[in-house]
């Protein structure tokens, strides 16, 4: 149940993400003020806020979001910004909202965290960014018996990834499109950090303790981040496919995240009558 009180929110991570996040609390479309942010890039922190109406407070480092009156830290920064500080938040008595969801797929850091939140009453909000139907797959993990994702993205939101150029494929001569990896989630997330954090969304709403199948197909014919997940089990069976523009300020994401984030910012603001 959302706690409607949630008004004071902090956020760390000041990127493509971040920036849109913290211009709709900005716009007045979120009950709530952004209060603090933090990016480990100072230009980008400083950046968001001299484009803000109302300016939240610069902190000094990742651990001071959470040290104030907010009731909310929302990270949009990375697997090494959640392992940093996800517990501090929790230990501090503030929920966390965490779009870098593969950090998760490291077993300690799943327990540690869950074991946190009972202990502390505190919540871990992981919206469903870049992919759609995690209600629907949390809702038929006991009967699942397959689940498979494919994600299909355009080489140029694939570059800078050392896992694809140490298995030799040269992204910029591809004419088709090529598998660049085939696996579990935790090793997706691990290969590919800023890429596939659907995959451990996928992993935790099915309790998949890191099996879940991976495929990572780059395809220089399309300029959408393709996310396709088949599931099938007890229940029946289901498709579910997303074809998303990417975020035109970061290739690798899709605005479909940033626009999952602000939705489920929204409703732990206001309450209400909730779909889904
Ligand atoms: N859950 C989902 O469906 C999705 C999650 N993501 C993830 O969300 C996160 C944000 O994405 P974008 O805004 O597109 O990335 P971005 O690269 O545009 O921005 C990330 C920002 O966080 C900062 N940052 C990184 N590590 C940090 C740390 N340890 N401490 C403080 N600041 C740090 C960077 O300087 C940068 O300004 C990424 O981890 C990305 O992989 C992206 C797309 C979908
Ligand atoms: O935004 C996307 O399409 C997917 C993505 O980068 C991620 O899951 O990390």
């Amino acid at each position: 149940m959302p706690d409607i009180s949630l008004r004071r929110i902090a956020l760390l991570g000041c990127g493509a993400m971040g920036t849109r996040i913290a211009r709709a609390i900005d716009s007045g479309g979120i009950n709530a003020v952004l209060t603090h942010v933090y990016d480990q890039a100072p230009e980008r922190s400083k950046g968001l806020v001299d484009s803000l109406k109302t300016k939240p407070i610069i902190v000094e480092n990742t651990h001071l979001l959470s040290s104030n009156n907010t009731n909310l830290v929302v990270e949009a920064a990375s697997q090494d910004a959640v392992k940093d500080v996800a517990l501090s938040v929790i230990q501090n008595k503030k929920d966390l909202l965490i779009m870098s969801v593969g950090a998760l797929l490291d077993e300690a850091i799943f327990e540690v965290l869950a074991d946190a939140c009972r202990e502390y009453g505190r919540s871990i909000y992981l919206p469903s960014g870049a992919i759609a139907g995690i209600d629907a797959l949390r809702a038929v993990r006991g009967e699942l018996e397959s689940v498979t994702l494919t994600t299909t993205k355009n080489p140029r939101s694939l570059s800078g990834v050392p896992y694809i150029e140490q298995s030799g494929v040269d992204l910029g001569s591809l004419d088709g499109p090529a598998e660049v990896f085939a696996g579990t989630a935790a090793d997706a997330v691990r290969h590919f950090p800023a890429n596939i954090n659907v995959a451990a969304l996928i992993d935790v709403a099915c309790a998949g303790g890191g099996s879940t199948k991976v495929r990572i197909v780059a395809d220089p014919s399309i300029d959408r981040n393709i996310h396709e997940v088949r599931a099938s089990g007890g229940f029946g069976s289901m498709i579910i496919r997303v074809e998303n523009v990417p975020d035109p300020d970061n290739p690798r994401t899709s605005l479909l995240a940033a626009l999952s984030a602000i939705e489920r910012i929204r409703g732990l603001c206001s309450g209400g009558i909730m779909a889904g």
